[in-house]
């Protein structure tokens, strides 16, 4: 459009769209009282925004509006903490060029000009164009509505902090609050060599971490050490300062107040994470690798969190036949085929169903050979490349 345009001039552009199988790129949108229909928007990286020129089989005029729409286009990046098909929203603009999402996955914001529709890309993308996503606001407005329409029920919150009952932690604010935000911000991060290792937390209880920390740190015990207290009698092979500190019940309790993370029960043995015996590791030099409850997700550990998953149920029977588990009665039984796999398998549902979003990396427990070596691999990655972790871990903000 020539710069110096004489005011009365009519301003009119020919853009000509290509057509070909993929969507056009651009949404269009009719004005209730005038009845005229204009372009809402052009899709980032879309067939639309692409072309230039063509030899036109569609041809729009578009007529520009006076004032111009501020532009937001600094790049942002955030972690979906909720599910998203726009095939199953009514109120999306345009089904078709929307963009579903699953809690956990990365999404590049290319486009918060319009205040209700972002658009986005989901990483790792090997498209150009963009898809339209309901803003943070538009998702808090639906949350709030959906929230007002339920019917009164005082101890939602609660219950949702205390799925594992007999766990005290520390619980991140995004599960316990009735309207939590659908995107957390984040932001690449590369730890330098000369900086303390990453934190390493395996869970949950129950599938195996335990025997898989025994092994990364026995295979390496210079490099890898796992220092959680507990009040269980140490087995056999297991050594205090190794797989874990070996305390009575009345040491522990002196030092849950003011040196635990989070601490609780698990079939009748305490266990815990303390912050100063996680700092002395990474202090040391080494990597420290932690179990924890899902809801311990703090602040203060930042750890990079790695979620143990079980296998389906007849690969459970398969390879745990001549494994033992600990539980408040027993110290080393065989596992019980149908209840203790279940009950495994129903912990893991609920799970994932809380907290799926807040996983960095997930084993499937399967062959233990298998799982040690992926377990390697995904420690030595947090270490050594970088990771999506929450903005406001680098730059804090005043409530973080
Ligand atoms: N992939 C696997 N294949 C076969 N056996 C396994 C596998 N993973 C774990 N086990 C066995 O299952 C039993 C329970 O594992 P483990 O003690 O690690 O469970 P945990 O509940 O996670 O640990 P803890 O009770 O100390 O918190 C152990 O006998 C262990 O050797």
């Amino acid at each position: 459009m020539p710069e110096d345009l004489p005011d009365d001039e009519e301003a009119t552009r020919i853009v000509c769209l290509v057509k070909n199988k993929q969507p056009l790129g651009a949404t269009i949108k009719r004005n209730e009282i005038t009845g005229e229909i204009f372009i809402a928007r052009v899709i980032h990286g879309g067939l639309a925004d692409r072309s230039a020129r063509s030899r036109g089989t569609i041809m729009f005029k578009v007529i520009p509006i006076t004032e111009r729409p501020i532009h937001n286009q600094t790049m942002l990046y955030v972690r979906a903490m909720t599910d998203y098909s726009p095939q199953q929203d009514p109120t999306i603009p345009c089904a078709d060029a929307g963009m579903s999402f699953r809690r956990g996955d990365i999404l590049e914001i290319v486009d918060q000009t319009d205040t209700l529709w972002w658009q986005a890309k989901k990483l790792p993308s090997n498209t150009a164009c963009a898809g339209l996503i309901p803003s943070t606001s538009l998702l808090k407005r639906s949350q709030r509505e959906f929230w007002w329409s339920q019917p009164y029920q005082p101890h939602t919150c609660i219950q949702t902090c205390t799925t594992q009952p007999s766990y005290h932690t520390r619980c991140p604010s995004s599960s316990c609050t009735g309207l939590n935000s659908p995107y957390e911000e984040v932001v690449r991060y590369q730890r330098h060599p000369e900086d303390v290792h990453r934190l390493i937390a395996l869970l949950p209880s129950g599938v195996g971490v335990n025997e898989l920390r025994r092994r990364l740190v026995e295979m390496n015990p210079n490099i890898f050490q796992g220092p959680v207290p507990t009040t269980r009698a140490p087995r056999g092979y297991e050594e205090s300062g190794r797989e874990y500190f070996f305390i009575g019940r009345e040491v522990f309790e002196s030092m849950v107040y003011h040196n635990f993370l989070e601490y609780g029960e698990y079939k009748g043995n305490m266990y815990g994470t303390s912050i100063q015996s996680t700092r002395d590791v990474l202090n040391s030099g080494k990597i420290c690798v932690i179990d924890i409850e899902p809801n311990a997700r703090t602040h203060e550990l930042r750890a990079y969190v790695i979620y143990v998953k079980p296998p389906p149920l007849e690969r459970l029977r398969e390879t745990r036949r001549d494994a033992y588990i600990t539980t408040n009665y027993y110290v080393n039984r065989p596992f019980k085929q149908d209840e203790d796999f279940q009950e495994m398998e129903e912990a893991a549902r609920k799970i994932e169903s809380n907290y799926w979003q807040f996983f960095d990396h997930v084993i499937v427990n399967d062959e233990l050979q298998d799982s040690c070596v992926q377990l390697l691999t995904a420690v030595m990655k947090a270490q050594d490349e970088p990771q999506w972790v929450p903005a406001s871990w680098i730059r804090p903000t005043a409530d973080s």
